[in-house]
């Protein structure tokens, strides 16, 4: 069901490297007895931001989990370009305020898919999770316990784990949900900064000026594509006021 490509399976026109990151074709995924996603195709550019868009329960997390391969689509085609295995950052409300941990080890944690769960870390681990910490803003957190920190440090302190998997795809369910405007903005430019450092970045979305400042959208309805493209083309006033019309 996924497979990977490569440039003999992808033939650019002209010789160029591939684009796609990520291709999908006729995707459909649920849960057991609950269909959410129906029949979704569109390519995820390499080296760019992807927003998912759309209502609550539209089908957002439910397509990164499939595209992180946390849940398995049940028809369709899912095929991955060149490149590291994804690395997931799930919502902030997904992991617990009171686990007992500090920020340190939630981001080292991001080691474990190649060190595996509580195994001594090695020196260039802990190099990465310093430099994913720094560049989160968040190296000074690292001794406080997740549940004393604010919301936004916890969301950042997420983030650098999922930088920890030094993976060049990174997708995040709604990273800025919940957060200020200053909060969100600071968060926004982190991770156009990691889009321009060459990772491929698609995160799920509530908030509309993300999604705006992101290379392209793909705007979800009840399980069902209903835009994608370039953000002014698809996050039209209609199209807005039509997948948030009650039904
Ligand atoms: N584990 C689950 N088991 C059964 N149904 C689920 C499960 N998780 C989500 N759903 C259902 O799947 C549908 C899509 O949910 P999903 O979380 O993907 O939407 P979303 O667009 O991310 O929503 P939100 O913006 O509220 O996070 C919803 O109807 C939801 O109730």
């Amino acid at each position: 069901m996924t497979t990977m490509f490569n440039n003999k399976s992808l033939p650019p026109p002209d010789g160029a490297p591939a684009k796609e990151r990520v291709r999908f074709r006729d995707l459909s995924a649920g849960y057991p007895g609950r269909p959410v996603l129906r029949q979704l195709s569109a390519d995820i550019t390499a080296l760019s931001m992807t927003a998912l868009v759309g209502p609550n329960g539209s089908g957002k997390s439910t397509l990164l989990g499939v595209l992180a391969g946390v849940i398995t689509a049940t028809s369709g085609r899912l095929q991955y370009g060149r490149g590291t295995p994804p690395a997931f950052v799930p919502q902030r409300g997904a992991v617990g305020d009171t686990l007992p941990l500090t920020a340190r080890q939630t981001v080292e944690m991001g080691r474990w898919g190649e060190r595996g769960p509580w195994r001594r870390l090695t020196r260039r681990d802990r190099a990465v999770v310093d430099s994913a910490m720094e560049r989160l803003g968040v190296a000074d957190l690292g001794a406080l316990q997740l549940g004393e920190l604010s919301g936004g440090q916890r969301q950042r302190v997420l983030i650098a784990q999922g930088l920890a998997q030094r993976s060049d795809l990174l997708l995040l369910d709604e990273p800025t949900t919940g957060l200020d405007p200053g909060a969100r903005r600071r968060i926004t430019a982190l991770l156009t900064g990691l889009v321009a450092d060459g990772t491929t970045v698609v995160q799920a979305t509530h908030d509309l000026e993300a999604a705006r400042s992101a290379d392209a959208c793909l705007l979800l309805g009840d399980g069902r594509l209903v835009g994608q493209g370039p953000p002014a083309q698809v996050l039209t006033p209609e199209a807005l006021s039509r997948i948030w019309q009650p039904a």
